[in-house]
């Protein structure tokens, strides 16, 4: 039985001077998780914002708020993100040395456990830590920027995790992250996604569309038989 298709709005694409309209926007708009971007400027070209930020946008959904770290190291700052008020916490296993003891830190913090990998990472990496995460999520660009190209290798590696969860009895959220559209939902949802960040797709042209935008990509996604 699959896991409910879940799309998750970046508010990477949001108008960040008004983030808390903007959450509430999304959540109004049918969003099912709200992903929260976290760049460091050292892991990843870019710096967005930290757990002060996601503790200020938690009283403005009930919705999950699942934060995707970009930074490196990320131990330091689990017990932080955990406090803000995020529910799912996504590592990114070239981001340390010790990829099993974040998981073990996340899931000791109470908080559901992702791990994710950059395009050009194996996935053979995360064999010996699949049974400690809830979630894989798999990059479709190469992480730091909203609106950037779909890198299409990401469906068949999307299947191939998806085959390494199903050989080990794991029903795992598979979500990727990156480009994610109409254009590509479709596949992405055949090969065994069941979670679709989207940041541009769905924020670019404002609060008035983002219902009509995650309704495309969810209508996009199950429109294609697996
Ligand atoms: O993690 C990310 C970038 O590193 C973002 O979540 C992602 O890029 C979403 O933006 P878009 O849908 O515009 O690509
Ligand atoms: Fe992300």
């Amino acid at each position: 039985m699959p896991n409910p298709l879940l799309i998750a709005p970046s508010i990477l694409s949001a108008d960040f001077a008004r983030l808390g309209e903007e959450v509430r926007a999304l959540d109004a708009a049918g969003a099912d998780w709200i992903h929260c971007d976290v760049m460091d400027g050292h892991f990843v070209p870019n710096i967005t914002f930290g757990p002060d930020v996601v503790q200020a946008i938690r009283p403005h959904t009930d919705k999950v708020l699942d934060v995707h770290l970009m930074i490196s190291p990320a131990d330091n700052y689990l017990e932080a993100f955990a406090m803000s008020g995020a529910d799912v916490i996504t590592v990114h296993a070239e981001s340390g040395p010790h990829l099993h003891r974040s998981l073990q830190t996340i899931r000791g913090l109470g908080k559901q456990v992702g791990v994710t990998l950059n395009p050009a990472t194996p996935l053979a990496v995360i064999e010996p830590v699949i049974r400690l995460v809830d979630l894989v999520l798999v990059m479709s660009v190469n992480p730091g920027f909203g609106g950037q190209a779909f890198i299409p290798d990401a469906v068949d590696r999307v299947a191939a995790v998806r085959r390494m969860a199903r050989d080990r009895g794991l029903s795992l959220r598979i979500e990727v992250d990156g480009g994610v559209g109409p254009a590509n939902a479709g596949a992405l949802y055949a090969a065994g996604a069941d979670t679709l960040v989207a940041g541009s797709a769905v924020l670019k042209d404002g609060p008035a569309h983002y219902r009509a935008r995650m309704e495309a990509i969810r209508a996009a996604a199950v429109n294609v038989t697996p």
